[in-house]
């Protein structure tokens, strides 16, 4: 297994509480990897000193064999956060031609980025609204494409479809798959069991730590769990 990803013994402390312990992951290029945890488990943290916004207290990232936070490395990752960070007077148009300009993406080919990953997140016809009069989904589906202009080869998504219905929820997930389909590794943090079984692999978080690792499959099959969540139940008790 190449790996694309590495973090090695990461620690991370808020005053004196340890909120991440000693955990180490691998994830290969190209796979869907999903954090699944609880509120309050770690992943928002761990996302965070994945992308270098926090600096761990102990351990070390390295993306791509280089070690983060790392300026060349961030311009090669589409991050999305938990709450819309869209200007709400402007229209979505305006709003991807700023983060576009952020991207520093030239002029000329910015219309062509705005177009392509409008389409990808169907708001196509919706670009020339003011994004105050988007719904909630679309404001997702925006910050999405916002994350998208620069062609990222990461994509980082912490909880995407949250407050999300479950047709809109389904076309997002569409829409990862088509961009993993296209070579794109994707982390995306959920507490939601069935979009977990939808990720390649999976890191069970709880109170800081991982767990079990692997594919929704292994981990069922090695809890004898007919679902997911009987499989977090399982492996949470024999961590105790
Ligand atoms: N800036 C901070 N200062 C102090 N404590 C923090 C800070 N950020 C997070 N924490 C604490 O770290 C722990 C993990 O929080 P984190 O946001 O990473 O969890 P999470 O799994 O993403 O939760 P959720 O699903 O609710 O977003 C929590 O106990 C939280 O209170």
């Amino acid at each position: 297994m190449s790996g694309f990803i590495m973090l090695n013994n990461i620690q991370h402390q808020f005053a004196d509480e340890t909120v991440i312990k000693d955990l180490n992951l691998t994830i290969p290029e190209g796979q869907l990897f999903g954090l699944l945890g609880p509120s309050g488990s770690g992943k928002t943290t761990l996302v965070k000193i994945l992308i270098g916004l926090l600096i761990p207290t102990e351990g070390t990232v390295q993306i791509a064999n280089t070690p983060m936070p790392s300026l060349k490395q961030l311009q090669q990752i589409g991050y999305m956060a938990q709450s819309d960070a869209l200007y709400n007077d402007l229209t979505g148009k305006e709003n991807l031609d700023f983060f576009a300009s952020i991207y520093g993406i030239g002029k000329k080919e910015r219309d062509q980025r705005i177009q392509e990953a409008a389409a990808v997140v169907n708001l196509s016809d919706n670009l020339n609204k003011i994004v105050d009069n988007y719904s909630g989904g679309m404001k997702r589906r925006m910050s999405l494409a916002a994350a998208l202009l620069h062609r990222p080869s990461l994509l980082i998504l912490d909880e995407p479809t949250v407050g999300i219905d479950p047709v809109l929820r389904a076309s997002i997930w569409d829409d990862l798959k088509k961009l993993q389909a296209e070579g794109t590794t994707i982390i995306i943090t959920t507490h939601v069991m069935d979009e977990a079984d939808k990720c390649d692999r999976l890191a069970l978080l709880r109170d800081g730590y991982v767990i079990a690792q692997g594919s929704p499959g292994e981990l069922k099959e090695s809890s004898e769990s007919e679902t997911l969540e009987e499989a977090f139940l399982y492996y949470g008790k024999s961590k105790k």
